[in-house]
């Protein structure tokens, strides 16, 4: 045991940078490292906020328990009087699933977006008091992706000054709502806007759903919840839900009325803000999944590295820091390392991703503020592609660490099953990947069409600008040396980006129609898609090693974590970087060749690394992924907390094993 506890101690010995200061760049900021630290750790001493029994507990169990957190949560929130961001940290760390994410996620922010200054006051006071508690009912049985093809309608009845919510179809029922099955009070509901018998097409109305006295549905409302979903624990302890209206009846001015309006007169009315705007929930929800995506995968990393480091199998005997013979830590097989420390790499870059990300959103807001509308094509296609791109891969990398991890990994006790399953419906929830990179290709189409009429394209897209030199131009390296340098590595990616979209843009137009080429290519145009989203984090990651970091030897662990990002990026998308041209099969093998000795520079370096997460063991939740790396005898501990080990004998034995035996037994005497 103390050989282990040893051991990881002796890995952070060889850390080459100051983990205090890359904890700070992990975080953002100082302030930001020191307001999360403090709430983890205050999570994490807080017996109310325990997790670890959530595996074997029953779905009854684990919803009761998450709905007991959430009330706890909120009761602390008030009794330590904490500020918005502090609040917003405890429900992170608390890291339990639950109608509250929902509510704060997508049914506050719906109304801020797409409610009048006037509704607002009315109804934001009740959701920040959690007076009322809110779902967002968008998809249906029929519907999720295609937003459009919504069938939920909303009749305005001239006579009484109302909406009529109903539910026309089986398949027009709600169908996922996260917190609608059993607790939500309201909803944001999405319905076809029907005024003088035009069908408008799909938009927003507050529709109260339960009673604020017993909590019964209210008349022509049927509700409740779809059912088990993947893993234990993970999505369980929350209530996605159906819900089902009979002419339902709600005041007019229930609509949300910022993008357009009805009068009293029920006459249909535009404002002046484009209607994608009704959308703006999900362009907020998505730039905070690429921030998760960064987390989910930041944590599977951390319980891999550490439990890799602990864990020894084979190898030649060597001696260990106290001349101690040992086996090889499986961290110190190079296959290991070139499954593992991609993904280190991929969770700082989407970590740097996802912060940059946060900034375009918020110039977005204060844009829209200032009825400047030019930046929200390319913020829905940002955030679209990059929550597709980081949660692929976060899903995949999650997965991988569990793999990483051998048998151990399986175990719930490893927290990695558990995390997948809660992590891996990222990949389809708030937009199909799939379905969301394809509005990104057509995003990259349309600026392309737009170079040939003089309009420079601006932001994420702006390398399209250099289009003539970027599909003719050679890569330069020559030794695997050059393969360090960042310009290198950005034109490499910008030539394979452009050259894909373009390829695109000219097969196109060898189809009948546009829509036939898009459907035709589709797979052509996620490839391009894919690309072009990979630049967008290569080149933030660049970009922030371009700023003034400090801290010993930080900067330099950045760049090789960069550095190895891209490189396994061209390694994984050999096919698209040869066949563009972008590069050459000598540069290619140049980059494997570097790759591999990135690894080895990082390799003395990964403790430390995933220690700057700072995540306490509370958050990890992982018996593999300890600080202290006391594995085995935690492991040992944990199978004795099963419920099959609290009695000698199981429970059935007398029914279902004795007889068995006995007439084994009979017939063995016979
Ligand atoms: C120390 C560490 C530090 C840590 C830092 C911080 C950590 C923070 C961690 C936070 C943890 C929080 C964890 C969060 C986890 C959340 C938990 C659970 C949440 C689950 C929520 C799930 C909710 C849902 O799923 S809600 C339902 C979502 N549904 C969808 O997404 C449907 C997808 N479909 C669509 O979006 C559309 O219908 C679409 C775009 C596919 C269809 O488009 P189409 O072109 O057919 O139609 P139109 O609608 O007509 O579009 C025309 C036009 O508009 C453009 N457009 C489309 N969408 C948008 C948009 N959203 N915004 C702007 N513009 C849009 C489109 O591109 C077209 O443009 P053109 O120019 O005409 O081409
Ligand atoms: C855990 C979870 C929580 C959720 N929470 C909510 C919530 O709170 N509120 C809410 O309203 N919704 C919620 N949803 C629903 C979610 O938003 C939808 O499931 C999602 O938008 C995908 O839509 P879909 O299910 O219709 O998939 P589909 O569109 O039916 O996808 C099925 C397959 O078809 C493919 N496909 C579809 N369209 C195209 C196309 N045009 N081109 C190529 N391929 C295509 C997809 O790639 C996919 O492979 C939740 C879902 C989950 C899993």
């Amino acid at each position: 045991m103390e050989r282990i506890m040893d051991h990881l101690a002796h890995e952070r010995s060889k850390a080459q940078f100051s983990v205090e200061e890359m904890k700070i760049i992990w975080a953002g900021s100082l302030h930001a490292f020191q307001v999360s630290d403090r709430i983890a750790r205050l999570v994490a001493s807080d017996p109310g906020f325990r997790k670890d029994n959530r595996a074997v507990l029953s779905r009854k169990e684990l919803f009761k328990s998450a709905l007991r957190k959430a009330a706890y949560v909120w009761k602390r929130i008030n009794e330590l009087a904490l500020s918005e961001e502090e609040a917003s940290w405890l429900r992170f760390y608390v890291d339990e699933l639950a109608y509250a994410y929902i509510h704060w996620g997508m049914f506050v922010p719906a109304i801020k977006g797409s409610a009048t200054e006037e509704q607002q006051q009315k109804w934001l006071p009740l959701a920040n008091n959690m007076q009322i508690i809110g779902t967002y009912a968008q998809t249906e049985l029929g519907h999720g992706s295609n937003v459009r093809g919504l069938e939920t309608t909303a009749t305005f009845d001239q006579e009484t000054d109302e909406f009529i919510i109903h539910s026309p179809t089986l398949t027009s029922s709600k169908w996922w709502p996260g917190g609608l099955g059993k607790v939500a009070t309201h909803a944001v509901v999405y319905a076809r806007l029907i005024t003088d018998g035009q069908d408008y097409g799909v938009h927003g109305f507050l529709v109260q759903i339960r009673s604020l006295d017993d909590h019964f549905p209210l008349p022509g409302v049927t509700v409740g919840d779809i059912g088990m979903k993947f893993g234990s624990g993970a999505f369980n302890s929350i209530d996605n839900g159906f819900l089902r209206f009979n002419h339902v009846r709600i005041p007019r001015n229930q609509m949300l009325m910022k993008v357009s309006r009805v009068t009293r007169q029920g006459k249909y009315v535009e404002s002046n803000v484009p209607k994608q705007l009704l959308y703006g929930a999900m362009v907020y929800v998505r730039q905070i999944i690429v921030a998760d995506a960064s987390i989910a995968l930041s944590r599977a990393v951390c319980i891999a590295t550490r439990y890799s480091a602990v864990r020894r199998q084979f190898g030649p005997p060597h001696e260990d820091e106290n001349g101690k013979g040992v086996e090889t830590q499986v961290i110190d097989y190079k296959t290991q390392q070139s499954r593992l420390f991609p993904l280190l790499a991929s969770a700082y870059a989407f970590r740097f991703v996802g912060e940059w990300l946060k900034w375009l959103y918020t110039d977005l807001i204060q844009k829209l503020e200032a009825n400047d509308f030019s930046t929200l094509p390319e913020a829905h296609a940002c955030t679209a592609g990059l929550k597709s791109l980081t949660t692929s891969a976060a899903a995949d990398g999650i997965k991988e660490c569990w793999k990483l991890c051998g048998g151990h990994g399986y175990l719930s006790s490893s927290g990695l099953p558990e995390l997948y399953a809660a992590f891996v419906p990222a990949c389809t929830y708030e937009g199909d990947n799939i379905v969301l990179l394809l509005q990104v290709s057509r995003f990259l189409m349309k600026t392309i069409s737009q170079l040939q009429t003089g309009k420079k394209p601006i932001g994420t897209t702006a390398y399209m600008a250099h289009v003539e030199h970027l599909i003719q131009c050679r890569c330069t390296v020559q030794k695997a040396e050059d393969w360090l340098n960042p310009s290198v590595i950005l034109e490499a990616f910008e030539a394979r980006a452009i050259r894909l979209s373009v390829a695109c843009a000219e097969n196109l137009t060898k189809f009948a129609t546009p829509l036939q080429g898009f459907s035709e290519l589709s797979p052509d145009l996620v490839e391009a898609a894919v690309a072009h989203c990979q630049l967008i984090v290569v080149s933030k990651f660049i970009e922030k090693l371009q700023q003034n970091i400090e801290g010993n030897g930080v900067k330099q662990q950045l760049e090789t974590l960069c550095n190895i990002y891209c490189l396994n990026l061209i390694h994984k998308h050999l096919g698209d970087f040869l066949s563009t041209g972008s590069i050459s099969p000598k540069q290619a093998s140049l980059a494997s060749d570097q790759l591999r000795s990135r690894y080895s520079k990082l390799r003395s370096n990964v403790i430390a690394l995933v220690d700057a997460f700072n995540y306490t063991d509370h958050f990890l939740g992982s018996v593999l992924g300890r600080y202290d790396g006391n594995v085995y005898p935690k492991l040992y501990e944990e199978a004795w907390k099963d419920p099959l080990n609290d009695s000698i004998v199981p429970d059935g034995y007398h029914e279902y094993i004795q007889p068995l035996l006995k007439q084994q037994l009979q017939n063995a005497r016979l």
